[in-house]
């Protein structure tokens, strides 16, 4: 299926996004996606599947749009006055804007973790005790407790700060602060996961962490990433999407993408010729 999005980039004519869209299983379905600020037009016309279980890197230039297409995914641009966003997103075959789905419900199942780590000024049990508390998951203490503890245990965090549960969260390192909030995310269940630059902000060794947590992440929930970093999209994810001034570009398996891309634009980013 070809799916129009006649947009000039750089004098190159994007007619239709090359590559499959369509994932075998896709946990969310985007269609014909367009976003505006005001009348300035930031997303043009994106179709694209995330695939179950599976990570998927969106890649571009600055400005292109990734960050913005990340969070139409969780409805967060709603706190955005001037943000309209039009087409079709899916959650299991449910409809995201629908007036009936409730977005804070919503955020829960579609959890973001951002660039910069930014855990409450709390203690470490309560910036992981925050979610299940405000949508009752926990029924009692303990459970509260096995909530927490587990959070911790998948977010590669809880052997480093389980003698010290009731220390601030503010007091971790960089990648400790981000794990924690990766813990935070996880406590309410999500099914989604999406990452905007989450290790810009860390050295190599915090971000090497990171790296191998999302993989291990990927078995449970469905991720989306938003990355500056090629050799990262390449390490971690198997899909990548590659945007270039609001329009996505191409869609492929990673190897793909990284290896033999079909579209001029993509071969000129990743081979570093522009970006
Ligand atoms: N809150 C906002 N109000 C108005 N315009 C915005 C807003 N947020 C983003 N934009 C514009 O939308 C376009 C896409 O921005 P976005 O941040 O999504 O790109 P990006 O690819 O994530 O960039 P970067 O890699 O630099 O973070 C840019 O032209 C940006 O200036």
């Amino acid at each position: 299926m070809t799916i129009k999005n006649k947009s000039l980039t750089d004098g190159m004519e994007i007619e239709h996004t090359v590559g499959n869209v369509f994932a075998d299983d896709a946990k969310m379905s985007m269609r014909n996606v367009d976003v505006f600020y005001g009348d300035k037009q930031a997303i043009k016309n994106v179709s694209i599947d995330l695939a179950r279980n599976q990570v998927t890197a969106l890649i571009g230039p600055s400005g292109c749009g990734k960050s913005t297409f990340l969070r139409c995914l969780n409805r967060m641009n709603d706190t955005i006055d001037i943000c309209k966003i039009k087409g079709s997103l899916l959650l299991d075959g449910e409809d995201i804007y629908h007036k009936k789905m409730d977005p804070v419900l919503l955020r829960a199942r579609v959890g973001m973790v951002f660039q910069k780590p930014n855990p409450f000024p709390k203690s470490i049990y309560d910036n992981v005790a925050y979610g299940p508390r405000i949508h009752g998951l926990a029924a009692s203490k303990d459970d509260l407790d096995e909530i927490v503890i587990n959070s911790l245990q998948k977010a590669g965090l809880y052997k480093e700060v389980k003698d010290r549960l009731s220390a601030s969260g503010t007091g971790l390192s960089g990648g400790q602060q981000q794990r924690l909030c990766i813990a935070r995310t996880i406590a309410v269940s999500p099914e989604i996961i999406l990452m905007d630059e989450p290790a810009s902000a860390l050295d190599p060794i915090a971000t090497a962490i990171i790296e191998e947590l999302i993989d291990e992440l990927k078995e449970k929930y469905t991720i989306a990433i938003v990355t500056h970093s090629m050799q990262q999209a390449a390490r971690i994810s198997q899909t990548t999407a590659y945007f270039h001034m609001g329009s996505l570009v191409e869609v492929g398996s990673t190897d793909h993408i990284f290896t033999n891309p079909s579209h001029k634009l993509t071969e000129n980013y990743i081979t570093g010729r522009f970006g």
